[in-house]
């Protein structure tokens, strides 16, 4: 080797030997270092790189020079530092042999021998290195072959950088990824637990960690996970009750913060349990506590050490990171459980749903044709519930489905299964000894009498009763669909007989009733292949006899039954929630046609449409509205919303709020039916309507009845009173009308003055009503 060679070799390396002849000398030094094979007791031997001692002493990386044999030749205080001795001096002469454990000297000796044999370098290669007070840490290392002036190595030159914090944090980075990775995965919440705690024993090395996790109560902690903690002390700690000395974890549960106790037998709040722990020889345990989004505690991270330690940054560090690792594990678990529990379950009573009982019923319906034994579906529909959220409001309507609902599952079997069907609806399979008809009787008799007794509410006491129908597998259908089909023909039949009774159905007396839940379907499907349809009835002024307005009506061409009209389903739409979206479609398509008449350049009427319950209730019921209008381009004041008035007075204040918000843009709101429900004139008074629609029940026997003629006298008189419009629905006479217009009834609509029709007849006669008034508009 060349000195040109040589002085490559020191330009490239990283010693920053900035002396050619000081190198020279080291090598040659060395060189007799091997080959006398005896080391002077101190760095004398290089006195005249003493400056050279003092530099590399200020650098906070390892900085040494070994000879052929791997020995120490130099190195600088913090090697030896790390090394646990005073001095550098003390390491001259020693090879990593006699510094490490064998598994780790022997690595850096052979490494050190291969490179010197080959005269390669090792640059940047990662060292693991365990200090002799048991610290794991990692360094960067590059080594370079030192070489005389023929070329020969005779010793190594070498610098590590201390990389272990990067190295644990990319470790950690690591361990956390996995873990979201197995999370994600969806595997069960005790496994991703497990292997956090693994990975977390992994990066603190000898200590042994656990999750515990809080119960539904809030009060006791559970032993969720701890893999390599003794499994009789997690059975010991399991189930413990928080409070304000419980260990470490009952006492972070129970102060919602982080609890490092460093020495356990000298601790107040391990007192109590120190000689329970004592067997497992457990000295120091640190808790830290997890919680919710919404800062509910959910559990504590804990990490156990058999020597009495206080923990340093960096641990606790990692003991905070696996907390907080272990909130989204828990979080994401119960959120998951959550999502399960409602696609398969009844939020208000927390019964299953249909999708859920329907399988269970038709696996029950399979087991039983194996068995022989029968299973009963059974209808429970509870009488007049329209009228207690009517009159007291959704909340109390809620609170009496939920006793309801309590009472007749208090009524059966565990194996037995119940649903909500529809709002005050529910169906329950019957299996076992009470499912054959002989004893069904005595079955449904008590569940009556449960149903019966008085519910006690916060200010209120109801009675409520329910009619109920039953019908059997195999004796009464033979599919799921089937038996459900006649058992709501059952309950029917007990409606029939004067509700608050019950019905077994009969397939030798049975009529062919139709099947409401296969209409529900149709009506959903309907609503998607625009099987609906709508035909509207004038409104005549009776003053003018113009029409001013029309009434928006549904109809259904149903593919096998034909022509269904709205009281063939709007109920059942209504008590399904189907009426939602069959409402929205008919807002639509009123405001497109209307906007068509007007475009078309007929008189410009308002278009009346039914407002429903459940559409009233629908948050979306205000959006919708202005979706209608926006997408057809109608004015709004030539929309006008029907409601019932029962509708209107279960929530009065909800009621005008939304109310108003429909005035504030110009509809015109009417009030239907007026006069068949239970108004409260003070609340009428409240709401901003412009209308009262007259019942037609009144209308019907005017021309026999003084009473009706009252009514509708005092009705017209009390709209007049109130400034509102009135109009009298289901005028079928001359007679009648002439009765209306005496008493200053303003508009009126009925077969008198023309059936609801199609939308193109209606333009027909809107055309041919136009005055010169409509023509200038
Ligand atoms: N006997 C007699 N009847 C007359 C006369 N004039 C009109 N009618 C009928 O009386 C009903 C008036 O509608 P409603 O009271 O709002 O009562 C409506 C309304 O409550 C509901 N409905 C209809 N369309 C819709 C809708 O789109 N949405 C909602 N939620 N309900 C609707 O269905 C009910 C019944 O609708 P229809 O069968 O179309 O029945 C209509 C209409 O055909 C008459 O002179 N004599």
């Amino acid at each position: 080797m060349t000195d040109q060679q040589v002085s490559q070799g020191r330009n490239e390396g990283p010693t920053g030997f900035a002396d050619w002849q000081a190198m020279k000398s080291l090598a040659t030094r060395l060189e007799e270092l091997n080959t006398t094979a005896c080391f002077d007791s101190s760095l004398d031997m290089f006195g005249d790189l003493d400056w050279l001692q003092q530099l590399v002493n200020l650098v906070s990386d390892y900085v040494y020079v070994k000879d052929r044999r791997s020995r120490f030749v130099m190195a600088n205080d913090k090697v030896a530092e790390d090394m646990g001795r005073s001095t550098s001096a003390e390491l001259i002469g020693k090879s990593d042999l006699e510094l490490h454990p064998p598994e780790v000297g022997q690595v850096f000796y052979e490494d050190e021998q291969s490179m010197m044999r080959e005269g390669s370098d090792l640059v940047d290669v990662m060292d693991r290195i365990v200090l002799p007070d048991g610290t794991e840490k990692w360094f960067s290392s590059s080594k370079y072959p030192i070489r005389k002036e023929n070329g020969d190595v005779v010793g190594i030159v070498g610098i590590s950088r201390d990389v272990t914090e990067r190295q644990n944090a990319e470790k950690l980075q690591r361990g956390q990824n996995e873990i979201l990775k197995k999370l994600v995965s969806g595997l069960p919440l005790q496994d991703v637990l497990n292997s956090l705690v693994l990975m977390i024993e992994g990066q603190l090395e000898s200590g042994m960690g656990s999750v515990m996790l809080v119960d539904d109560s809030g009060n006791h902690i559970l032993s969720a996970s701890g893999p390599n903690l003794p499994k009789s002390y997690l059975d010991l700690v399991d189930g413990i009750e928080v409070g304000p000395r419980v260990g470490s974890c009952g006492t972070a549960v129970f102060r919602k913060e982080a609890v490092f106790v460093e020495d356990i037998f000298d601790s107040e709040l391990w007192a109590e349990y120190v000689d329970l722990v004592r067997e497992f020889n457990l000295k120091s345990c640190w808790s830290v506590p997890f919680f919710s989004g919404s800062g509910k505690v959910l559990g504590t991270f804990a990490f156990y050490w058999t020597d009495v330690r206080a923990p340093s940054e960096r641990e606790e560090k990692i003991v905070r990171e696996a907390a907080h690792l272990a909130s989204i594990a828990v979080e994401r678990d119960r959120a998951e459980k959550r999502i399960r529990y409602l696609a398969d379950h009844d939020p208000l009573t927390g019964l299953p749903n249909r999708r859920k009982f329907k399988r269970k019923l038709e696996a029950k319906i399979e087991a039983s044709r194996q068995t022989g034994e029968p299973v009963a579906v059974v209808f429970v529909d509870m009488d007049n519930f329209k009228f207690i959220n009517d009159s007291y409001g959704h909340a109390v309507g809620d609170d009496v489905l939920s006793t309801v609902a309590d009472r007749i599952l208090g009524s059966h079997n565990i194996t037995f299964e119940t649903i909500r069907f529809g709002g005050d609806e529910f169906v329950l399979f019957v299996d076992g000894p009470t499912a054959h008809k002989s004893e069904l009787k005595d079955y449904l008799a008590r569940m009556r009498a449960e149903i019966l007794k008085t519910i006690e509410l916060d200010t209120l006491t109801l009675h409520v009763t329910c009619s109920i129908g039953t019908a059997v597998f195999p004796l009464d259908g033979d599919t799921a669909d089937e038996v459900l089909k006649n058992a709501d023909q059952a309950m029917f039949e007990a409606k029939n007989l004067g509700r608050d009774n019950f019905f077994i159905f009969d397939r030798e007396t049975a009529p062919a009733g139709v099947n409401r839940l296969k209409l529900v379907e149709e009506l959903r499907r309907g609503i998607d292949n625009n099987e609906l349809f709508l035909e509207y009835q004038p409104q005549i002024d009776l003053m003018s006899g113009r029409i001013v307005g029309a009434e928006a009506l549904v109809r259904w061409t149903h593919p096998e039954r034909g022509r269904l009209m709205p009281g063939e389903f709007i109920e059942i739409a209504e008590q399904t929630g189907a009426i939602i979206s069959l409402g929205r479609w008919v807002l639509n398509e009123a405001c497109r046609q209307n906007k068509a008449w007007q475009d078309a350049g007929l008189p410009h009427i308002t278009i009346a449409v039914n407002v429903s319950a459940n559409q009233f209730r629908d948050k979306a019921l205000l959006s919708d509205v202005f979706s209608a209008l926006d997408t057809s381009g109608l004015d709004a004041r030539y929309l006008e919303l029907e409601f019932t008035e029962s509708l209107v007075i279960q929530n009065v204040e909800q009621a005008v709020a939304l109310m108003e918000d429909f005035r504030r843009i110009g509809i015109h709101l009417a009030i239907d039916d007026f006069g068949t429900g239970y108004s409260s004139l003070v609340a009428l008074k409240n709401f901003p309507l412009n209308r009262l629609k007259i019942d037609q029940s009144f209308i019907r026997d005017l021309e026999y009845k003084e009473s009706d003629r009252a009514i509708v006298r005092a009705i017209i008189s009390l709209g007049r009173e109130l400034g509102l419009n009135v109009v009298a629905e289901g005028v079928e006479t001359a007679k009648q009308q002439a009765f209306l217009l005496s008493c200053r009834c303003e508009t009126t609509q009925g077969y008198h003055f023309g059936r609801p029709m199609a939308a193109d007849k209606f333009s027909k006669l809107l055309g041919m009503t136009r005055t010169p008034l409509d023509v200038a508009l």
